[in-house]
């Protein structure tokens, strides 16, 4: 199958649009499941395992609650937009940001909905939910697949999720915005392979064609003081070796293959690398839930591995991925109203 990571904005309904979608049909249609539905007609959530409707009560364990412990359809049934990223503090920000930028007034502290779990924080305000899922994939996965059946249970519909993370970049400048159109894994495929029973299963990691685009047009529209990327990002399982970086307490590579991995991840169309890209492209895909990627590089890869850039500096870059999918919002909502 031909290669479908154009790296041009494709018109809607083009050839390599349709190419793009018939890869994620061909692979559906190759890893059939006992529940047909990706989504239900009326946009609510279809979960692909019969099992889970055989539970009394389902524990979501790492948020500490179950479906029967909070009234989720009343409490959460309104999700539109879900948001997340590693920390808790710039996840608690995006929900008072957007609180902020939606009008949308707060009494008080924001609710912790997770807050007995230690592990991971969620937030809501109006529409928005907004949960962090640690470093990493399999800490990623676990959050998200919980926060897919919290909004199954509460029936949102046709939920869009984001990433807002960190990242290095590669040939793209600190504080730039990089969003992503696929995932990478360290093998260089566009997949996100886990081993179950014994076995690899391979999942696609395209991310959600449509909203990158839109996403990288609202950012050109807005004139940001930073730079707007779209472009394949590179999902590793490491920050250190997996990363390529020479300043690990390991290190089995020369600086000068170092420089040539990067420039063959660079020549692929990799624009910068983090440690979720691959899992989130292909779960939401496998949930049939539309889902996007938009990240702030700490730095340039190819001029080094260490981040130096103060505090304060890293935190002003933090909102550059915030202001991108607030635009992108609140842009959603004034479409509604004309
Ligand atoms: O969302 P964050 O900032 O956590 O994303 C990147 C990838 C890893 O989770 C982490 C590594 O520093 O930052
Ligand atoms: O280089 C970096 C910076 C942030 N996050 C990463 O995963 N890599």
């Amino acid at each position: 199958m031909a290669a479908c990571d154009c790296d041009n904005i494709l018109p809607q309904g083009s050839v390599e649009e349709q190419h793009y979608d018939n890869c994620r049909s061909v692979w559906a249609q190759r890893h059939p499941t006992n529940l047909p539905l990706l989504k239900n007609e009326d946009g609510t959530i279809g979960l692909k395992n019969r099992n889970i409707l055989n539970l009394d009560e389902d524990v979501l364990y790492h948020l500490a609650f179950t479906n029967k412990s909070i009234d989720l359809e009343a409490k959460f049934g309104d999700v539109k937009f879900v948001c997340t990223g590693g920390t808790k503090e710039r996840l608690k920000e995006f929900a008072l940001y957007m609180a902020q930028r939606l009008g949308i007034k707060i009494e008080g502290d924001l609710r912790d909905w997770a807050e007995k779990s230690k592990r991971f924080a969620m937030y809501k305000v109006g529409p928005i939910l907004a949960f962090n899922h640690g470093i990493g994939i399999p800490s990623m996965t676990i959050a998200l697949q919980e926060v897919i059946k919290m909004l199954f249970y509460a029936k949102a519909k046709n939920p869009i999720f984001f990433r807002i993370g960190t990242c290095g970049g590669l040939g793209v400048e600190a504080g730039s915005v990089v969003i992503s159109k696929w995932g990478l894994n360290g093998y260089l495929n566009k997949s996100y392979d886990l081993p179950v029973l014994g076995k690899t299963y391979s999942m696609p990691s395209f991310l959600d064609r449509r909203v990158a685009q839109e996403l990288y047009l609202v950012a050109k529209e807005s004139k940001n003081d930073f730079q707007t990327y779209l472009g394949g990002t590179m999902g590793s399982e490491d920050f250190y070796r997996g990363q390529a970086r020479l300043d690990g307490p390991f290190c089995n590579h020369t600086k000068e293959e170092k420089m040539t991995f990067l420039k063959e991840l660079a020549s692929r169309g990799v624009k910068n690398i983090e440690m979720e890209a691959t899992a989130f492209a292909a779960l939401m895909t496998e949930a049939g839930i539309r889902g996007a990627i938009v990240c702030v590089p700490f730095l340039n890869r190819l001029h080094g591995d260490q981040v130096t850039s103060t505090k304060e500096q890293l935190t002003q870059w933090e909102n550059n991925p915030m202001k991108v999918v607030g635009d992108y919002i609140v842009k959603y909502y004034e479409n509604q109203n004309q």
